[in-house]
């Protein structure tokens, strides 16, 4: 037992390490490291609470180590993430007792580094033990406060508080610490709603439909991806907010419709079922492996309008005539800081002039595609942030360089209930916030060619 632990532990600083160098948290690759170890499903819960726990929590037990160590920067790395996922357990976790924690970490010291960084990781803890974490409460800059407590980069906040207000941006950042349900959207082709409901609920789930898509189930209990459904491709995991993209697209049969950056394909499937995989959907992304993927998840799905490829949306000129499509979504690459509940080491690695750098692209994407629509089609902009630089911005400079287009009135009228008249709508789009639905941070616009 004891070494089970100590296996846990080692396994889930491997982990940090490698998600807090490069990024990319997902649970695949917890469930890799599971499997890999031969890991049972109790020990591998506590596993993705460290891990997660861990990273979504980096900058308060960065802050929390401070009033411990003189030089935490004469501190190795693997030490460092060592001491924040003991803090972390000691102080948010119940289930383990402070002296095991202890006990453990200074096992992990003395095998990975020597009996010197033992004694000093021994040293920490035990303080943290006697002392406990600083009040927080103390810091007096409330947005200082803010960033550390909800570990968020004091650059977001500031950024965040600068276009929305404070009291925007701390339910957002409270929000983000949150857990999110997983939300399916079932193949309508294969079987509807209410049936997979139904079998899902014999065989002991909790759910409810989704009031954002007629598609959409929410799993209040039980693991689906196990579920002999989830084999037979009955349903797609997908966010709600990310379900009502497809959603707003004003869809009809038989369309021309292009998805300028479709991998891995979630909007692309969606698109093909709300039209009864009729009509062509032409999807792109930059990068050839991901355009497989877009076909792979349409080929599982059974979906045969999808033609899916590699290239550039700036240059897709090249590839389509003027006037071609009824409908084009732009689903931009983002810089995703409306997905921090469920990839919580995101805002660590972004940068303030990302920002700057995706703006750019996304503009040019929308200029290069605006004369492949038809007149009085419809372009649906969306991305997975929450930041104005990339949103409203965004659609301002198109509105004003392609006069040929106008915000769609008719878009608003679309939106589901619990959506209308809340504070994320403007003239320009709807921002969804991450604390308005248990989903992700979206932003979505629909914009008309008007004929002259
Ligand atoms: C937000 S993701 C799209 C998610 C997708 N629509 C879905 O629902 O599954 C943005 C995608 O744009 C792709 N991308 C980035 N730059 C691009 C470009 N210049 N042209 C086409 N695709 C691009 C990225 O590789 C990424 O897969």
């Amino acid at each position: 037992m004891k070494n089970e632990k100590y296996l846990l532990r080692s396994i889930a600083l491997d982990l940090l390490l490698r998600i807090g160098e490069q990024g990319g948290f997902s649970h695949l690759a917890i469930d890799q490291m599971m499997k890999k170890h031969n890991l049972e499903k109790r020990d591998g819960a506590l596993l993705t609470e460290i891990v997660y726990g861990t990273l979504q929590r980096k900058l308060t037990l960065e802050y929390f180590l401070d009033s411990f160590v003189q030089r935490k920067d004469k501190i190795d790395n693997w030490v460092k993430w060592l001491l924040y996922l003991s803090i972390y357990q000691m102080h948010y976790l119940e289930k383990v007792p402070d002296h095991a924690i202890i006990h453990e970490s200074v096992e992990i010291a003395k095998k990975r580094g020597h009996k010197g960084i033992a004694n000093f990781v021994n040293g920490v803890l035990r303080s943290v033990q006697r002392q406990g974490v600083p009040d927080l409460s103390e810091i007096k800059d409330e947005n200082v406060r803010l960033s550390v407590a909800t570990s968020h980069p004091l650059w977001l906040v500031k950024k965040w508080v600068k276009q929305y207000g404070y009291a925007v941006t701390e339910e957002m950042c409270q929000a983000n610490m949150s857990h999110k349900q997983m939300t399916v959207r079932v193949q309508p082709l294969r079987i509807s709603r209410d049936e997979l409901m139904e079998q899902l609920e014999d065989d002991g789930f909790q759910v409810s439909p989704s009031k954002v898509s007629d598609q959409g189930i929410i799993i209040e209990k039980g693991n689906v991806l196990k579920h002999d459904t989830f084999a037979q491709h009955l349903f797609t995991v997908q966010d709600e907010s990310s379900m009502l993209v497809a959603e707003l697209m004003d869809l009809e049969q038989n369309m021309t419709v292009l998805d300028g950056c479709s991998a891995p394909g979630g909007k692309t499937t969606h698109i093909a079922e709300k039209m009864n995989d009729s009509g062509t959907i032409y999807a792109y992304d930059l990068h050839a492996k991901k355009a497989k993927l877009v076909t792979e998840k349409a080929d599982k799905l059974g979906l045969h309008s999808i033609q899916a490829a590699q290239a550039d949306a700036r240059q897709l000129q090249l590839k389509h005539n003027s006037e071609t499509f009824d409908r084009i979504l732009i689903d931009a690459p983002c810089s995703g800081l409306g997905v921090l509940k469920s990839k919580p080491d995101i805002r660590y690695n972004k940068k303030e002039e990302d920002i700057i750098n995706l703006a750019k692209i996304q503009k040019d994407i929308l200029d290069e595609i605006a004369p492949l629509l038809k007149s009085d089609g419809k372009l649906v902009y969306s991305t997975c942030t929450v930041d104005k630089d990339e949103n409203e911005k965004v659609v301002t400079y198109f509105l004003k360089h392609h006069p040929e287009y106008k915000i769609d009135p008719t878009f608003f009228d679309q939106l589901p209930i619990m959506f209308r008249n809340k504070v994320g709508i403007s003239k320009l789009g709807m921002q969804i916030f991450p604390q308005d639905l248990n989903s992700d941070g979206f932003f979505i616009t629909r914009m008309v060619k008007v004929t002259e």
